[in-house]
């Protein structure tokens, strides 16, 4: 079994994480299409990536070694077989369907080097960027006024979603939106063709082929047996089922998934936008979940089959039984106070990345919340956060980790 992927914890002590930073495809942001792309605000990309690299700086200052998906990426797309193939994938999912044009496209990007060409993918394809010789079909005459042949990925920065590390394998996500779907292709082809990822031949929990829509944000490893997964605007029973099952039937020694289901809207959008662990007993919690949150228990049955049961028991109950404490301690984002909470929540208040149990990093723009953690015992460290916020995710939404020392609960 693979060693390259292990997590068995959202706190044990983080060695290793996947980051994107924020590139070009934040500058191809415009007003009309704002919404659509799952942004409230255009980032200032230079301060974006200053604010970014900090990220990565006190991760690295903390022992963690720091991978980026563009460079994984690129690494993974060297052979040229294995490039083709996601070309192919890449546009076709793009919905490059007139043969002039793909093949257009296709010379393009083969002409540059494979990194550039993974940044200009994330990035998109201005109309204006290619001429397209040959009329091959009609949308080719018909040419409308929408600026791009590929969509911008500006939300690759939250390297939660694509992808999950659960145990030593990992979920491959089919993710919600039309925006964000083709992000999991980056990781697709380093599972497939990145020399680590094909040497430690890592389980896929989950795959993007799959119909029902899971992502990253919902997934959290409570502990080497429990993970809990948010039924949310994002994430379907029908896929939370499914990784239950493949996390079961592998012998993993997970053995139970608990299943958050939050209300389905925007501003709680994934579990970790509402919730995150921090410590052996302790979570930050949005304190407008708390009320209609419902949590669903499913386990192992006879013959491969699964067992489901509504616990209706108080969250800190449920907690405390999953992972055999004495107590726990939910700890409200911005104390509680509406108008706090309310602020701290929208810009992340509650998504805390752990790096090790008791510590965390936390936007420094949420500041009542990181003293009231501070003030419990939790050892915050703070990352500047005026422009990665504006695309609605925190510090947990920018990571994966791929490496976290096992801890005892
Ligand atoms: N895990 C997370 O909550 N990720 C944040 C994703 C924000 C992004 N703008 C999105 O809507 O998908």
């Amino acid at each position: 079994m693979s060693n390259l992927i292990n997590v068995t914890s959202e706190i044990g002590r983080l060695k290793k994480v996947l980051l994107h930073r924020p590139g070009n495809e934040v500058e191809n942001l415009v007003p009309e299409y704002l919404g659509r792309l799952l942004f409230d605000d255009i980032p200032y990309l230079k301060i974006a990536q200053k604010e970014h690299d900090r990220f990565a700086e006190v991760l690295r200052e903390n022992g963690v070694e720091v991978v980026y998906l563009e460079e994984l990426a690129a690494s993974a797309l060297e052979d040229e077989k294995a490039k083709i193939e996601f070309l192919e994938e890449m546009l076709h999912e793009s919905k490059i369907y007139s043969p002039s044009l793909k093949e257009t496209l296709m010379q393009y990007l083969l002409s540059m080097p494979t990194r550039e060409m993974v940044d200009k993918i994330m990035a998109g394809i201005r109309k204006e960027e290619v001429e397209v010789k040959e009329v091959s079909s009609l949308a080719d005459l018909m040419m409308d006024d929408y600026p791009f042949y590929l969509d911008p990925m500006p939300n690759l920065y939250f390297t939660r979603d694509p992808g999950a590390s659960i145990g030593n394998g990992i979920t491959l996500n089919r993710m919600q939106t039309d925006a964000r779907r083709r992000e999991t292709l980056f990781l697709k082809y380093i599972h497939k063709y990145h020399k680590d990822f094909r040497e430690a031949n890592v389980p896929l929990w989950y795959d993007r082929t799959m119909p029902f829509s899971i992502e990253g944000g919902d997934e959290l490893v409570l502990s080497d047996k429990v993970v809990a997964i948010g039924c949310s605007e994002r994430t379907s029973p029908e896929a939370i089922e499914i990784v239950a099952k493949n996390l079961f039937e592998a012998n993993t020694g997970f053995e139970k998934v608990l299943v958050f289901e939050i209300p389905k809207c925007r501003a709680f959008m994934h579990l970790d936008t509402v919730f995150t662990m921090v410590d052996y007993d302790k979570f930050t919690i949005h304190p407008a979940i708390q009320g209609p949150l419902s949590v669903y228990e499913v386990t192992k049955g006879a013959n491969n089959t699964l067992k489901f049961k509504h616990n209706t028991s108080p969250l800190e109950e449920i907690l405390k039984d999953a992972l055999n404490l004495d107590s726990v301690e939910l700890i409200k984002c911005g104390g509680g106070d509406f108008i706090v909470a309310g602020r701290e929540q929208w810009n992340d208040g509650s998504n805390t990345l752990a790096i090790a149990p008791g510590v965390v990093v936390t936007y420094e723009r949420n500041y009542v919340t990181n003293e009231i953690l501070d003030k419990k015992g939790i050892k915050v460290l703070t990352i500047p956060s005026s422009e990665l916020s504006r695309g609605r995710g925190g510090p947990r939404c920018m990571s994966m980790p791929l490496y976290r020392e096992n801890i005892k609960l």
